[in-house]
């Protein structure tokens, strides 16, 4: 592995018992996945996409079962003890005693990793300061806003001075501004320690924002990685969108199959408004032919939208569906 890859994963495959006579799921299905040292990673991906499980796979809580990783330069099968001492883990629930002060919670995660009383307290006392924790470092961890107690698991996974720092959804129920606060957080983290940070996400903007390299992960694979810039510069146009009104999905299809310059389109219905999506080389060349086509086939429409691709323009182009189509379907497989 080159030294200067913190996360080098090939083809990693792993599968769950499908459960009650369903077939296995393929969680993982030959992921590839390179962080170079010192870099946020953002693992993007919609609910069900594989993203956890990778984080599993990367932090020793699960074993592949077949591919190879190794994470700050220890092979995650044969030098499990190795990586567990080189990373910190943030799962998606919080680690941290609600009856206990984040400062109590971070010297007893110390001292559980073997530091003595009086670094134990040092360690506590720095984190605290670092994550700006002030007068609620001593109030019981339940009675702390979301963003406070997220901001102490981050802490918490930093107790032992890792290499690499694996964040599961590090924002998911924060209101704006923690989830903000946690960005700038991570990303000063990141800056001033050469520390690793990979973080699985499915906020297309927080991957946007905060990441210096995605790898969108599709249905246990990665299906593009880059720079969010790189990423969207390699779709050259622009977006089209255009709000329905009680659509008939197939009308629209074909209503959009007859403009010319219009690729990618896709149509998603929300009980009685719905989104045509599509790109094109010149958003307003097509406009005018674009209502023409939708009036014609008796389809009503709303606003009309052109913009620069998203993130989610780019999973588009290489998930072969939409973002929140993609996320609608694993919600609905989910229940
Ligand atoms: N313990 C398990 N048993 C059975 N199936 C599982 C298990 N854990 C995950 N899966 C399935 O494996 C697939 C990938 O799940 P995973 O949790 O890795 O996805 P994810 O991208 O992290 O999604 P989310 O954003 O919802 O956490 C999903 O289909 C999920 O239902």
């Amino acid at each position: 592995m080159p030294l200067d890859l913190a996360v080098d994963a090939h083809g990693l495959v792993k599968t769950y018992p499908g459960g009650r006579g369903q077939p296995d799921v393929r969680a993982l299905d030959g992921l590839d996945l390179a962080v170079p040292a010192g870099t946020v990673h953002g693992l993007l991906g919609p609910n069900g996409a594989g993203k956890s499980t990778t984080t599993k796979v990367l932090t020793t809580l699960a074993r592949a079962a077949e591919g190879t990783a190794r994470v700050a330069g220890f092979d995650v099968a044969r030098d499990a003890a190795a990586v567990r001492r080189r990373i910190g883990y943030v799962s998606q629930g919080t680690g941290a005693d609600g009856l206990l002060t984040p400062r109590e919670n971070l010297a007893m995660a110390a001292r559980l990793r073997g530091a003595s009383r009086a670094d134990a307290t040092a360690r506590a006392r720095e984190l605290v300061d670092r994550f700006g924790l002030g007068e609620a470092a001593d109030r019981r961890t339940t009675c702390l806003s979301g963003g406070t107690r997220r901001k102490l698991d981050v802490a918490l996974g930093l107790v032992d001075r890792p290499q690499v720092l694996f964040l599961d959804e590090p924002t998911t129920g924060l209101d704006p501004e923690a989830r903000a606060s946690m960005w700038a957080e991570i990303r000063r983290l990141a800056g001033e320690d050469a520390l690793t940070v990979v973080l699985t996400t499915h906020y297309l903007e927080e991957a946007d924002r905060l990441a210096d390299a995605v790898s969108i992960v599709d249905q246990g694979r990665v299906v593009v990685a880059g720079s969010p810039d790189e990423l969207k510069s390699t779709l050259a146009g622009d977006t089209l969108t255009v709000e329905l009104v009680e659509p008939d999905a197939d009308a629209v299809r074909s209503a959009a199959a007859r403009v010319a310059g219009l690729d990618d389109a896709v149509v998603h219905v929300e009980g009685p408004t719905g989104r045509l999506v599509a790109r094109t080389p010149d958003g307003s060349a097509v406009v005018a032919a674009v209502i023409a086509a939708l009036r014609d086939a008796g389809v009503r429409h709303g606003a009309v939208a052109v913009s620069r691709p998203t993130l989610d323009d780019v999973y588009l182009r290489h998930a072969g569906r939409s973002w929140t189509a993609a996320d609608a379907t694993s919600k609905e497989a989910a229940r």
